[in-house]
């Protein structure tokens, strides 16, 4: 069994403009130690999958539908005292912008060691707050070891500083040193590295994929960037107005992709080696939320999109490990009888 099995989600928002399928019949699973990449166009719904697996969705969103169990838990049926459990303890979050983490009225550290406490033993009475007897030394070292492994240097002084000391890449690393403080089976990343300069974001990938080795944690990182993917990920989920396209193993679904939509993003892909190659950018955009086709979502833009492609959005279909839901992939289209043509 995978350590995460989400199984045809269905998560929805009801606007006053209408009803908006976010997340549309997404199934996911994840390995033990695994990093899965999920890739996709802004508003392809890869946030809300990631909030919908830890129960971050609320009002006017909904889980409509579906099944995710996590490690045998099932989150969707779990009340709150579990999923408080599994929250920051067994399942952590790291967000785009690491200011949006932090109190900037307390230091790095205390926030770490309060993190660390509150996991471990209930919540800090603020007595104790105040006498400050929850800062015990025990805390305060495997703090300190945390913000050396993710990198911060002379992290016995950088823990009594505040937010605002750090740069924009050092505290990105006080935030994964924050979501593996509690060494998690698992990290949801939701573009962390978006706001970086490349190169402290290429130290912070290496960075990550050594402690995920060191630790065994397994990881869904969400991006737009398939460089990142194949620097990072194991594997790889494409996901597109509500649906999964592709998912497969980085290098067959990168070397050999099946789907359309996944051969037009990576088209996309500005290369370094090949400066003469023009830039090729997808016709149209992504369907309206509140006006998705009946047929496959990508049809619209597809080059390869046929008669069929419009009547219902097609199934996975799978080719070797990699599984693509395109009805070009459907062997028996081959065996179809020409129109007008006797079987
Ligand atoms: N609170 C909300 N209310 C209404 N619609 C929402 C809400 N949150 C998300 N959506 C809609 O759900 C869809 C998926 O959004 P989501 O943030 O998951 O996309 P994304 O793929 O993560 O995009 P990005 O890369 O820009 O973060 C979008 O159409 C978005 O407008």
């Amino acid at each position: 069994m995978s350590l995460l099995e989400v199984t045809d989600l269905h998560t929805r928002f009801d606007t006053s403009e209408g009803t908006v399928h976010a997340v549309d019949g997404v199934d996911l699973n994840i390995e033990a130690g695994d990093i899965v990449g999920l890739v996709g166009e802004s508003g392809s719904g890869k946030s809300v999958t990631a909030r919908s697996i830890m129960r971050l969705i609320n009002s006017p969103g909904e889980i409509a539908d579906g099944e995710i169990t996590f490690n045998e838990t099932d989150i969707l049926a779990a009340d709150k005292s579990e999923l408080r459990s599994i929250r920051g303890n067994r399942i952590s979050m790291i967000f785009q912008d690491p200011q949006d983490a932090f109190n900037p009225t307390q230091t790095i550290g205390r926030q770490l060691h309060d993190v660390l406490r509150t996991h471990e033993s209930g919540s800090v009475h603020p007595l104790m707050r105040i006498l400050g007897r929850d800062h015990s030394s025990a805390y305060r070292e495997r703090v300190v070891e945390a913000l050396d492994r993710v990198g911060i240097p002379s992290p016995e002084t950088r823990y009594d500083e505040y937010p605002h000391q750090f740069s924009g890449g050092m505290l990105q690393r006080a935030m994964i040193a924050m979501a593996v403080l509690c060494e998690p089976e698992l990290i949801l990343a939701d573009e962390p590295t978006t706001a970086l300069d490349v190169t402290v974001e290429s130290r912070i990938l290496l960075m990550f994929r050594e402690l995920v080795d060191d630790l065994g944690i397994s990881v869904l990182w969400i991006t737009h960037d398939l460089s990142i993917v194949s620097e990072l990920c194991d594997r790889v989920v494409v996901m597109y107005a509500g649906k999964i396209m592709e998912e497969g193993p980085t290098e067959d679904l990168l070397e050999n992709p099946q789907h359309p939509y996944t051969r037009a993003l990576l088209e996309s892909v500005p290369r370094y080696d090949m400066p003469e190659k023009e830039l090729f950018a997808i016709d149209g955009s992504i369907p309206s939320p509140h006006n998705m086709p009946q047929g496959c979502r990508f049809a619209d833009r597809c080059p390869e999109a046929h008669e069929r492609c419009y009547d219902d959005h097609p199934p996975m279909y799978e080719r070797q490990e990699t599984h693509a839901a395109c009805y070009l992939l459907d062997d028996t289209n081959s065996k179809r009888p020409e129109p007008g043509v006797e079987e």
